[in-house]
């Protein structure tokens, strides 16, 4: 089934929940902490991230809006890639480590496939504009946490 509008139920429900996004956070973070380029940015690295990531992409992709309730929202997000100074080189190698972590962790499904690294390049195109600012920039109000379901960004 290809068409989008075929396709019912959230992202969310379709990769298999939180526990599934936990696995790809974490084979996704095994491939950059091992990664010359892109390491060195994870310099305050703790494995809090691949749980915040986690939640932060169940929000995304329309399950429980935990980070908003509890981590700190759309903006806290944002605050933390401020002063990053993230590379179009680096967002590339993120972007093609994330592919592979998502070919792994979510097989078999193409349309889901294409929704996801669509939200990711869009994502990291954002990560990488703020990372240019410096930390402590006041980003004003970013309005609610995005949601993105099988015809994109809503
Ligand atoms: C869609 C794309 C992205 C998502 C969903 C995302 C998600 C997140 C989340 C949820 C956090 C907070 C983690 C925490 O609270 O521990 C975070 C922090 C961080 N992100 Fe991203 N990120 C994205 C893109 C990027 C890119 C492209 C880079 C660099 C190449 C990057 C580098 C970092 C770093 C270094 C931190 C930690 C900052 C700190 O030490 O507090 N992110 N990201």
């Amino acid at each position: 089934m290809t068409d989008p509008s075929e396709r019912t139920g959230t992202l969310y429900e379709a990769v298999g929940g939180t526990e599934t996004l936990r696995r790809l956070s974490n084979t996704f973070y095994d491939a950059v902490l091992a990664d010359p380029l892109l390491a060195p940015v994870f310099a305050g690295f703790t494995t809090t991230h691949i749980e915040h990531v986690a939640v932060w992409l169940a929000e995304i992709f329309d399950g429980p809006a935990r980070f908003t309730g509890e981590l700190g929202g759309h903006q806290s997000l944002l605050r933390a890639h401020l002063g990053l100074r993230i590379t179009e080189e680096q967002r590339l190698r993120w972007m093609e480590l994330m592919t592979a972590a998502v070919d792994k962790e979510l097989p078999g499904d193409e349309l889901l496939r294409r929704r996801v690294l669509e939200y990711f390049a869009w994502g990291t195109k954002i990560a990488r504009d703020v990372s240019a600012e410096p930390p402590g920039t006041d980003l004003g109000d970013p309005g609610p946490t995005p949601r993105w379901g099988w015809e994109g960004l809503r």
